[in-house]
C-alpha cells in the first residue's frame, strides 16, 4: 500500500519515523539528530560510498536532502531540484527553474540553495530570482509557481521553504544590496498568499496590508530614525532559519542584518532598529506577532540572526524549560525560552571581541569600546567579522549526549569607517556603508598567509546547560561545514577539501574519514531504506567562505556538484572530476602605475564573486588564470558583451565605462604577474627542500 503523503500528523511525529527525513532539519525541532544507529562507532569502518549522483551545476552546494518513503529530493546551486531512488541513486526526475544567469549578481554569497520542503505529494523550492514553485513529487512537473518578491529589486531566495499546517513559508535575502526583508506564507495547494510579515517598518509608517502592520507601527518604527533605510528598506532579510514550534503553535524566524550595515548611515546612530538581528515568533496560523528577542541591537557588523535554530527541552536548575538553542553570527550561544522569548543564558562559544558578554537582566550585549567604528571614526579589527562565528552551516543537537555541535569559524575583519555613503540602487552593487578598503583583501602573498593563520574552523561540542565547551576539534583552515548527529554516537562533518569525517559524539574522537574530490560545506543527513541506514551529503565548494575568504581556501578540488550516499559495505566508485588549475595568464603588455591602482579600486565591482584582492577559490574563475585575461577583445566580450551571462557573469555595459574595464584588466594582470612570481618562488623553495 502506498504510504500516506506528508501531512501535518506525519510531520509533527517525524521523530517516530527515523527512516525518513521529511523536513529541512530532520524534524520540526530541526536538531539534525537521528536515532538511527546501524552505522555506529563499531560498524563505521565498513561505511563506504553506496551511490552518487552528479548535478548539472557547479558552484556552492548547500542543500540538505529530504528522504520520504525511499525517494530523495535535493537541490543544487541555481535552485535546481533532483529526485533520486534513495536506495540505488537512480535519477527519477529533475527540475530546472531556469533562473536567469544575471540574477547571480544579486546573490551576495553564491547562487546557492539549501533545499526543498515536502507536503501532500508535492515538493517546494524557492528560486534564486524569488519564485516559490510547487512540483509534483512523483514526476517533477510544475504544479504552481508564484513570484514572491519585487523582481526589479535585488531580492534572492537561497533558503529552504518549510511547510506548516498546509502553508509554505519562505523568506528572502538581499540585505547587502538593499531590500526590505520579509517572510511569506502561501497555501500549499494553490500558491495563494496567506500572510506576510516584514522585518523592518514601512518607511512612511503606513500599513502594508501585512500581518506585521500593527507591531511595526506601534513598536518597531519608533526604534528607527532618519537614515538610508528609508530608501534601501533596511534589510532584516530572513534568508535561512524558519522553524515551527509545535508546543506553542508558533513559527520562529531568525532575522538578518541591517542595510546599510552601518548604523550611522542606516539610522543616524539611533535606535535598536527592530527587528534586525532578532529571533521573532509569529502565530503559525495568521503570522501575527507573538514575541521577539533581539540578539544584536543597533546592528552594525552584518551580524545576522538567520543561523539555524534548534528547538528542545532542557532541565535548568531543576526546571524543565521549553528552550531554543541559537548560535548566530555574533558569537554568543543563546538559550531562549520559547514561551515568551525570555533570555535564559548567553555565553561566547568562540573568540569574540565586539562584546564582553550579554547582560542577562536586559538581554543586551555589553559592547566593547571601539566596536562602534562609526563613533570612534577608526577601524575596528573584529572577531567575528561578517563571516560570523557561525554561519548557515547547520548545527546539530543530540539528546543522547545533551551536546550541541557547532560548525564554528573564526574569521576576523577590519571594519573601516566610511564618512560618506551614498545609496546606489544599481544592480549588483553592495550598499554596506563601510569603507570599500574593508573588502580589499590581502595585498600580497605574505599578507594572505597572515590572514590565513588568523582564520580557523572548528567543530565545537557545546553544553547548553552549563554554557561550556565540552570538546573541540580544531581544523587547520576555515573548514566550516554542516553537522549531523546520530544515535550511533556519531557526529558527521564534511571539509572543504573533500572529506566526510565522523567523530564520536561524546568525546570528539575521529573514527572515520572518506576522501572525495569536491569540497563539502553542506550538512549531512541520514535515512533508511530496506533496513539499511544511509548517510547522504551534497558536495560542492562555494558560498561566502569560498567567494570572500580566499585567505582560507581549501586545496584545489573538484568543482562539480554531487550528491553522495554512504552505507555499510557500499560499493560505488567515485570518478575523479578534478580539473587542472590553469597557470597564471600574464601577457607582455604593461600599463602605467596609475591605471593599475585605478583598476585596483574599480575591482571592487568584481570582488564579491571573484575574490577579495583577486584571491579566488576557483569556484568562480580566478581571473588571474583566465584565458581571457591576455586578450582584450575576449575580456571585453565577457565584461561588456555579456558572453558568459547565462553562466552568471553580468553584462556590465552602462555600469562600468570601457576604459575602467581596461583598468581592471591592468590590475588583474599585475596580480597575475605577482602570482606567477609567488608560485615560481614556492616551487624553487620546494626543490631546495627536496635536495
Ligand atoms: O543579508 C542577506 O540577505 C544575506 C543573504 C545570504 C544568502 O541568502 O545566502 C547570506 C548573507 N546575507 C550573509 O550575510 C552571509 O554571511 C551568507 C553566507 C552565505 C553562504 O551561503 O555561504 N549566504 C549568506
Ligand atoms: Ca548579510
Amino acid at each position: 500500500t502506498p504510504a500516506t503523503p506528508v501531512n501535518a500528523a506525519r510531520l509533527a511525529a517525524a521523530a517516530q519515523e527515523p527512516a525518513n527525513w521529511m523536513t529541512h532539519g530532520g524534524t520540526y525541532q530541526e536538531a539534525r539528530y537521528s536515532p538511527l544507529d546501524q552505522i555506529n562507532t563499531r560498524s563505521i569502518a565498513r561505511l563506504k560510498l553506496a551511490w552518487y549522483g552528479d548535478f548539472d551545476t557547479s558552484r556552492g552546494q548547500e542543500s540538505t536532502p529530504l528522504v520520504i518513503d525511499g525517494v530523495m529530493y535535493t537541490t543544487s546551486s541555481w535552485s535546481k531540484v533532483y529526485a533520486y531512488d534513495a536506495a540505488t541513486g537512480k535519477l527519477l526526475w529533475r527540475h530546472d527553474p531556469k533562473v536567469p544567469g544575471d540574477r547571480g549578481a544579486d546573490a551576495c554569497c553564491d547562487v546557492v540553495n539549501r533545499g526543498v520542503a515536502a507536503w501532500n505529494g508535492k515538493v517546494y523550492v524557492g528560486t534564486l530570482d524569488g519564485r516559490l514553485e510547487a512540483l509534483d513529487a512523483k514526476t517533477g512537473k510544475l504544479v504552481w509557481s508564484t513570484v514572491t518578491v519585487d523582481q526589479t529589486r535585488p531580492y534572492t531566495i537561497t533558503g529552504a521553504p518549510r511547510v506548516v499546517k498546509g502553508k509554505v513559508l519562505i523568506g528572502n535575502g538581499g540585505a547587502e544590496y538593499g531590500v526590505r526583508g520579509y517572510v511569506s506564507a502561501y497555501d500549499a495547494e494553490t500558491g495563494a498568499l496567506a500572510w506576510r510579515f516584514y522585518m523592518t517598518p514601512n518607511p512612511e509608517n503606513k500599513p502594508d496590508g501585512a500581518a506585521s502592520d500593527a507591531i511595526l507601527m506601534s513598536k518597531a518604527y519608533g526604534t528607527w530614525h532618519d537614515g538610508a533605510w528609508k530608501q534601501t528598506g533596511g534589510g532584516g532579510t530572513p534568508w535561512d532559519a524558519i522553524v515551527y514550534d509545535t508546543d506553542f503553535d508558533q513559527v520562529i524566524i531568525g532575522t538578518g542584518n541591517g542595510n546599510p550595515w552601518s548604523w550611522e548611515h542606516r539610522s543616524g546612530s539611533k535606535g535598536d532598529n527592530l527587528f534586525l538581528g532578532s529571533l521573532l515568533a509569529l502565530d503559525a496560523e495568521t503570522g501575527a506577532y507573538k514575541w521577539h528577542y533581539q540578539e544584536t541591537p543597533s546592528e552594525n557588523w552584518d551580524f545576522t540572526s538567520t543561523q539555524p535554530i534548534i528547538l528542545t527541552e532542557l532541565t535548568l536548575q531543576g526546571r524543565q524549560r521549553k528552550a531554543l538553542l541559537h548560535a548566530p553570527k555574533n558569537g554568543f550561544f543563546y538559550v531562549v525560552d520559547r514561551k515568551d522569548g525570555a533570555l535564559i543564558s548567553a555565553e561566547p562559544f568562540t573568540t569574540v571581541n565586539w562584546a564582553t558578554g550579554i547582560d542577562l537582566k536586559t538581554g543586551r550585549p555589553i559592547e566593547a569600546p571601539g566596536a562602534r567604528y562609526e563613533r570612534t571614526k577608526k577601524s575596528f579589527w573584529a572577531m567575528p567579522g561578517p563571516f560570523g562565528s557561525h554561519n548557515w552551516h547547520p548545527m546539530a543537537f543530540s539528546p543522547k549526549t545533551g551536546l550541541t555541535y557547532i560548525p564554528v569559524q573564526d574569521v576576523p575583519l577590519d571594519y573601516n569607517y566610511s564618512p560618506d555613503f551614498k545609496y546606489s540602487p544599481q544592480r549588483g552593487t553592495w550598499n554596506t556603508g563601510i569603507e570599500a578598503t574593508t573588502f580589499a583583501g590581502p595585498g600580497s602573498e605574505s599578507h594572505r598567509r597572515l590572514l590565513a593563520m588568523q582564520t580557523r574552523g572548528a567543530l565545537v561540542a557545546w553544553d547548553a546547560v552549563r554554557q561550556k565547551e565540552a570538546w573541540r576539534v580544531q581544523h587547520g583552515n576555515l573548514a566550516s561545514a554542516g553537522v549531523l548527529a546520530t544515535g550511533g554516537n556519531l557526529v558527521f562533518q564534511g571539509t572543504p577539501d573533500g572529506r566526510l569525517v565522523a567523530y564520536t559524539a561524546d568525546t570528539g574522537r575521529q573514527v572515520w574519514s572518506w576522501q572525495g574530490f569536491d569540497g563539502i560545506i553542506a550538512g549531512a543527513m541520514t535515512y533508511a531504506v530496506g533496513g539499511e541506514q544511509y548517510v547522504a551529503v551534497v558536495a560542492g565548494f562555494g558560498g561566502s567562505n569560498a567567494l570572500h575568504a580566499p585567505f582560507a581556501v581549501a586545496p584545489k578540488v573538484g568543482l562539480h556538484g554531487r550528491i553522495l550516499a554512504f552505507k555499510l559495505d557500499g560499493r560505488a566508485v567515485l570518478p575523479d572530476n578534478t580539473r587542472p588549475l590553469l597557470p597564471p595568464n600574464v601577457p607582455e603588455q604593461t600599463w602605467p602605475a596609475e591605471t593599475v591602482s585605478r583598476g585596483a579600486a574599480l575591482y571592487g565591482h568584481c570582488a564579491a564573486c571573484h575574490g577579495f584582492g583577486t584571491y579566488a577559490a576557483n569556484v568562480i574563475p580566478d581571473l588571474r588564470r583566465s584565458p581571457m585575461l591576455s586578450v582584450k577583445s575576449a575580456w571585453d566580450a565577457v565584461v561588456l558583451g555579456g558572453a558568459l551571462a547565462d553562466k552568471g557573469m553580468p553584462n556590465w555595459t552602462g555600469r562600468i565605462a570601457a576604459e575602467d574595464v581596461e583598468a581592471i584588466r591592468a590590475y588583474v594582470v599585475d596580480r597575475a604577474r605577482q602570482l606567477r612570481d609567488d608560485e615560481a618562488a614556492a616551487q624553487a623553495a620546494a626543490k631546495a627542500r627536496d635536495r
